[in-house]
C-alpha cells in the first residue's frame, strides 16, 4: 500500500526542481529589463513567471481539476502597447519550455507533461498556464497554494529564495514541497555544496534532501536547546516584519544572539532542521496582509519538524480564508517546548510598546 499523498509528493518535487534549475540558470543571466515592478512595489521578474508558468502546466497535467493560488499572473505580460511585455514573454516562453523538456529523471513521468518529448507550448499556452493560478482560495476541497519565487528580493540579490507549493484541503496544509537553491546543506557553510529541497506530508514527517542527489533525504527535527542558547530568525527587510519589535521580544526571553536574517521560507526550512530557533514574524503596521502561499508549505514543514506556527496570540493560521491569512498578527514558529515562552515575550513587548505611544 503506498503512502498517503505519494503521487502528489513525486509530481510536487519534480515540478518544483524543475523551477529551481530554471530560477539558478536565469539568475546568471538577468538583464535589467528582465524585472517589473508590481503594483504593491514588490519586483517581479522573467524568472517568477516561468517558474509559475512551469509548475501549474505540470499540477493541470498530472491533477487537471485542481484549483490552483498562486501569486503571479499574466496581465502586466499581456500589454501589446509595450514593447518590454513582449520581449518579457518571449523570454518567458523560450525559458519555461527549456525547464519543461529536461531529460525525465527515472522517477518522473512524461504524462506529467514533461520530458523531451511533448512539443514546444505556445506563449499564449503558458500565460494561460500563469493565469491557472488565479483561484480564490476556499475553506473546503482541494487546492494547490504556489510562490514560483518567494523572496524575489533575495533572489536578485543573489541570497536567499525558496520555489514554494504546498497542497491543502479544507484548509489544511498536507504537503510542502519547497526548493532553496541558494541554501548550503549545512547551515553556514557558504564554501560547501548549496541546493535543498525540504518536503513536508502531514503524518509522515519532514525531510531535507539535496537537489543534486535527491535520493538522499533525511529526516529533520527541531532540536530541544536551552533558552539561552536561542537565536531568532527575522527577515531581510526591515519593510516585511518589525525588527523593533522583534528585538524587544528576543530581550524578554533573554536572547543575546544577533536574529539571522534572510529571505523567503528558507527561514521555516533553516528552523525546521535547527539552523534558528524562533522565527519571528512581526507585523509593521502597513496594512500589508500576509498571503497563503508564504506559510503553507514553510508551516507544514515546521510542525512536522515537531515545531508549532501560530499567530503572535497564539491562535493557528488560517488556510480557508482565500488568498490571504486575513487580518495580519504576524507569525511565531518555533519548537513545541519553548513556543508558549515566545508567546508570552510577545505580550510582554506588546505591552511595552503601547507604553511607549
Ligand atoms: N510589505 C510586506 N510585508 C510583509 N511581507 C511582504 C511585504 N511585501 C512583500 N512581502 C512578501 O513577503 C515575503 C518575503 O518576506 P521575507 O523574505 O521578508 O520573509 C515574500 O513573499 C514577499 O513577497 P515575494 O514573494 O514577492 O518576495
Ligand atoms: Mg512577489
Ligand atoms: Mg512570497
Ligand atoms: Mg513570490
Amino acid at each position: 500500500m503506498s503512502l498517503a499523498f505519494a503521487l502528489e509528493k513525486q509530481v510536487a518535487i519534480s515540478a518544483v526542481l524543475r523551477a529551481c534549475s530554471l530560477t539558478s540558470a536565469v539568475f546568471n543571466k538577468l538583464v535589467k529589463n528582465e524585472t517589473l515592478v508590481k503594483g504593491d512595489k514588490s519586483p517581479v521578474t522573467v524568472a517568477d513567471y516561468s517558474a509559475q508558468a512551469v509548475i501549474n502546466v505540470i499540477l493541470a497535467q498530472a491533477f487537471p481539476s485542481d484549483p490552483i493560488v498562486g501569486e503571479e499572473d499574466s496581465a502586466d505580460l499581456r500589454n501589446d502597447s509595450d514593447p518590454t511585455s513582449a520581449t518579457l514573454r518571449s523570454r518567458i516562453t523560450e525559458l519555461a519550455n527549456e525547464a519543461l523538456a529536461l531529460p525525465l529523471r527515472d522517477w518522473e513521468k512524461a504524462e506529467w507533461g514533461i520530458g523531451p518529448t511533448h512539443g514546444q507550448r505556445t506563449t499564449s499556452q503558458l500565460l494561460d498556464a500563469i493565469d491557472r493560478g488565479n483561484f480564490s482560495g476556499a475553506r473546503k476541497g482541494r487546492m494547490w497554494t504556489l510562490d514560483p519565487i518567494d523572496g524575489t528580493k533575495g533572489f536578485l540579490r543573489g541570497e536567499q529564495y525558496a520555489v514554494c507549493l504546498a497542497l491543502i484541503e479544507d484548509s489544511e496544509v498536507k504537503l510542502g514541497v519547497m526548493g532553496c537553491p541558494n541554501l548550503p546543506l549545512k547551515a553556514g557553510d557558504e564554501a560547501g555544496e548549496k541546493g535543498c529541497i525540504f518536503v513536508a506530508v502531514e503524518g509522515q514527517g519532514s525531510e531535507q534532501r539535496p537537489i543534486s542527489s535527491l535520493q538522499d533525504a533525511t529526516p529533520i527535527h527541531i532540536p530541544t536547546r536551552p533558552l539561552s542558547e536561542l537565536r531568532t530568525l527575522e527577515s531581510v527587510e526591515a519593510a516585511h516584519s518589525s525588527q523593533s519589535t522583534t528585538g524587544r521580544i528576543a530581550q524578554a526571553l533573554g536572547i543575546t544572539a544577533a536574529p539571522v536574517r534572510m529571505d523567503s521560507q528558507a527561514k521555516y526550512c533553516s528552523l525546521a532542521r535547527g539552523d534558528g530557533d524562533i522565527y519571528l514574524r512581526m507585523p509593521t503596521g502597513v496594512g500589508y496582509v500576509e498571503k497563503i502561499w508564504d506559510h503553507a508549505g514553510g508551516s507544514l514543514l515546521v510542525t512536522e519538524a515537531g515545531g508549532v506556527v501560530s499567530d503572535s496570540r497564539g491562535q493557528p493560521l488560517d488556510f480557508g480564508l482565500g488568498r490571504t491569512l486575513g487580518e495580519n498578527f504576524g507569525v511565531i514558529a518555533s519548537g513545541k517546548d519553548v513556543h508558549p515562552s515566545v508567546l508570552e515575550a510577545v505580550r510582554k513587548a506588546r505591552a511595552e510598546e503601547s507604553q511607549k505611544l
